[in-house]
């Protein structure tokens, strides 16, 4: 991904009362980037948003967004940045088309271009059928995709979504999943989003962040997350060979890298520092054994973000 920041975050810190919310938190965002936001409540992430968007001064610190300093200019943010709250309102005694163009007219935008963009995204959100039908008779997942429609009439070069998929169905999430990513991939806008559906998070974040006590512990792929975070044991490779006896065993657990090895009811859990998977291959066949079965293990965010939590209720809000 080429190297133009959008979001810059230095140093950002927001105390409320003696409460530090957001604790010196840096982090940069790439054009075209989906990002996830990612840690328990009351971890800062909602402050973080907010500081984003000029609603609220940071203590210290600097946020940039395209390049604008939202305390100096809130207006100018807001209209690049579209945000989606978790329950977005309408007007429920107007159409999803009628609410569209208030948001339109709202922002300054001619009705007759209004109208076509309108029509265009109603389509793309798969909305065309209800857009003459009130929102108060929506259901939630199509309340939230009017909500991208809504965000999107603007032409934002940045959305932020707090937990876009809380109560859609598993289809609703999926049309929602795959529209998100189509705006990254297709139209170049970056996408922050908060959430603690981690399963959501994992299908199209390219980068999450794990935030803690208004702390950014750590940030990067799922891959590089899960080798930051378990550190020793980065992998686990499993194996089913046979014979596996107990001298094979010894020497697979000799083999650099490679730091405990566990039987399990189909073979060997081997859990180490690198991808030893060829040494291990090697080894096998060395002994004079079978090698019916190698793969390598890779953590989910569920398994990166429980194993890292665990323990840690007691620091949250710090
Ligand atoms: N307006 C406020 N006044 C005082 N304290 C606040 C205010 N807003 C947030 N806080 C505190 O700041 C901390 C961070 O809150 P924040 O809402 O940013 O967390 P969050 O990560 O978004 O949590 P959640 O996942 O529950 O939305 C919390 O301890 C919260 O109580």
């Amino acid at each position: 991904m080429e190297t133009a920041a959008i979001i810059e975050l230095d140093n950002l810190c927001k105390t409320y009362g003696g409460h530090r919310a957001v604790d010196h938190l840096s982090l940069s965002i790439q054009k075209g980037e989906i990002f996830g936001l990612l840690g328990p409540n009351g971890a800062g992430k909602t402050t973080t948003i907010l500081m984003m968007l000029g609603l609220t001064e940071p203590t210290s610190g600097v946020v940039r967004v395209c390049g604008i300093d939202p305390v100096r200019n809130p207006i100018e943010v807001k209209r690049k940045v579209g945000y989606l709250p978790d329950d977005v309102g309408f007007y429920p005694h107007m159409t999803g088309m009628e609410n569209l163009l208030y948001t339109a007219a709202l922002n300054g935008i001619p009705r007759a271009e209004a109208e076509k963009r309108a029509w265009e995204l109603l389509e793309k959100v798969k909305l065309t059928d209800a857009a003459h039908k009130k929102t108060g008779t929506y259901s939630r997942g199509m309340r939230q995709r009017l909500g991208l429609a809504d965000v999107l009439m603007k032409r934002p070069d940045v959305i932020i979504l707090d937990e876009p998929t809380l109560g859609i169905d598993p289809e609703g999430v999926r049309e929602l999943l795959r529209l998100i990513r189509d705006l990254s991939r297709h139209e170049g806008i970056t996408v922050l989003l908060s959430s603690h559906q981690l399963h959501h998070v994992q299908q199209i974040c390219d980068r999450v962040g794990l935030f803690v006590g208004g702390r950014l512990l750590a940030e990067g792929n799922i891959e590089r997350l899960a080798q930051q975070l378990f550190l020793q044991d980065a992998y686990v490779i499993h194996v089913v060979a046979s014979p596996l006896d107990d001298r094979l065993l010894v020497k697979i657990e000799a083999i650099p890298g490679v730091n405990k090895v566990e039987r399990t009811e189909t073979g060997l859990d081997v859990y180490c520092q690198t991808d030893v998977s060829a040494a291990i291959s090697q080894t096998i066949i060395e002994a004079g054994s079978s090698l019916f079965h190698l793969s390598r293990r890779d953590f989910g965010l569920d398994e990166i973000y429980h194993r890292y939590f665990e323990g840690r209720d007691g620091r949250e809000g710090e």
